[in-house]
């Protein structure tokens, strides 16, 4: 795609390019038949380019490589008229007014056709040749152009090595940010997760929250929210040692979060032996289903470390609004929070709902 980007000026200028070295001489009303049929075959495949060009994603998304046979079949159309342009201004007669602003154009057409498929070097360099082996060839054959035929032996070598070099540069650098891409997701990626348990971390949710409060505002659909504490850790931590409550904490996350179905609902660590889950579109009744169905599959699923299998509890507390002109998102967390301690204030592994509490 970046060739057909970097290529889309020559096709312009290709279009216009024979007009423009004819008429200052009036090489058209000299020779108006080879006038017109370089300039009109120029112009032509000019205009399939743009066909190409107007339907190229289609076409890369039906077959790439097909998309990338017709722009190489295209590009060396447009290399291969001005090769037979040039070699005739070699050596026909007729062309001997418009020789020396001919070879002004090989030079510049040669080197921007280098810069311009320079991602693709064998291109390049096949374009090149196109152009110019010809016109080299007829100024050997022929005496008197000798010194044109040196002249663009010199140049050719010149540029087809310079775009060789630069060509590996451009790879190179191509490399480079494809790397820095990759790198920057698992970057991004690692921002959002929490090192422990593998689920998404508060700042994660925090960003989460207030993009899903603005969208159930804007839309007033209710934003649902239950929060999740795990019951007596710390006499868990104590009893069995900090790595073992580690491993509960992840036993915990995995199983909140094999309980959460929808993709659009977040899970993540709140903190400490805190979780959260955000439910947008959801009513409180739903909200309170989802609760029971994490708190049930808490209960029943104890942690194993090692050759132990421990018991876990947790509490949670329900809370779900849409949101309006007169709340704020803190609400709903502090809403949650309240009805998380009235479960644990009511004896713990319990569900409490704002709805009720
Ligand atoms: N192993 C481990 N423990 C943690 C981590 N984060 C917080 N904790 C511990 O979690 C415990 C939380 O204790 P408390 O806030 O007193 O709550 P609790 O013992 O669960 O009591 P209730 O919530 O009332 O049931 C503390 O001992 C913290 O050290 C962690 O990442 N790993």
């Amino acid at each position: 795609m970046d060739l057909l980007r970097r290529s889309m000026t020559g096709i312009f200028v290709y279009a216009v390019l024979l007009p423009a070295v004819f008429w200052p001489f009036d090489f058209h009303l000299t020779e108006p038949e080879l006038s017109r049929t370089f300039a009109l075959s120029m112009f032509g495949i000019s205009i399939i380019r743009l066909v190409h060009w107007f339907f190229t994603d289609r076409l890369y998304r039906y077959s790439p490589a097909l998309w990338r046979n017709c722009f190489t079949i295209f590009s060396l159309g447009h290399a291969s008229v001005l090769s037979l342009f040039f070699a005739m201004a070699m050596f026909d007669e007729r062309f001997e007014p418009i020789l020396h602003i001919t070879m002004l154009a090989i030079g510049g057409i040669a080197s921007s056709a280098i810069v311009a498929l320079m991602p693709r070097i064998s291109l390049a360099l096949c374009n090149l040749i196109i152009l110019l082996v010809p016109s080299i060839a007829a100024g050997f054959y022929l005496e008197n152009k000798m010194p044109y035929a040196i002249m663009l032996l010199v140049y050719v070598s010149f540029i087809g090595l310079m775009g060789f070099r630069a060509s590996k540069e451009y790879q190179r650098s191509f490399e480079i940010e494809t790397q820095l891409d990759k790198q920057k997701k698992v970057l991004e990626q690692l921002n959002k997760i929490d090192a422990l348990t593998g689920i998404n971390n508060r700042g994660y949710f925090n960003i989460e929250f207030e993009n899903q409060w603005q969208l159930a505002s804007r839309n007033e659909y209710p934003l649902a929210l239950l929060l999740i504490d795990i019951d007596h850790f710390k006499r868990f931590n104590d009893d069995h040692g900090h790595l073992c409550g580690d491993a509960c904490l992840v036993h915990v996350a995995s199983l909140i979060s094999q309980q959460i179905n929808r993709k659009t609902d977040v899970v993540a660590r709140f903190g400490g032996e805190e979780f959260v889950v955000l439910l947008p579109s959801c009513n409180i009744r739903e909200a309170e289903k989802v609760a029971e169905k994490i708190r049930s599959a808490i209960e029943a699923n104890p942690c194993m470390y090692g050759e132990e299998k421990l018991s876990v509890t947790a509490s949670l507390g329900v809370a779900s609004l849409v949101p309006n002109a007169d709340t704020e998102s803190h609400m709903l967390i502090e809403t949650a929070d309240k009805a998380m301690y009235s479960a644990k204030s009511a004896g713990r592994n319990l569900v409490v709902s704002a709805a009720s509490a």
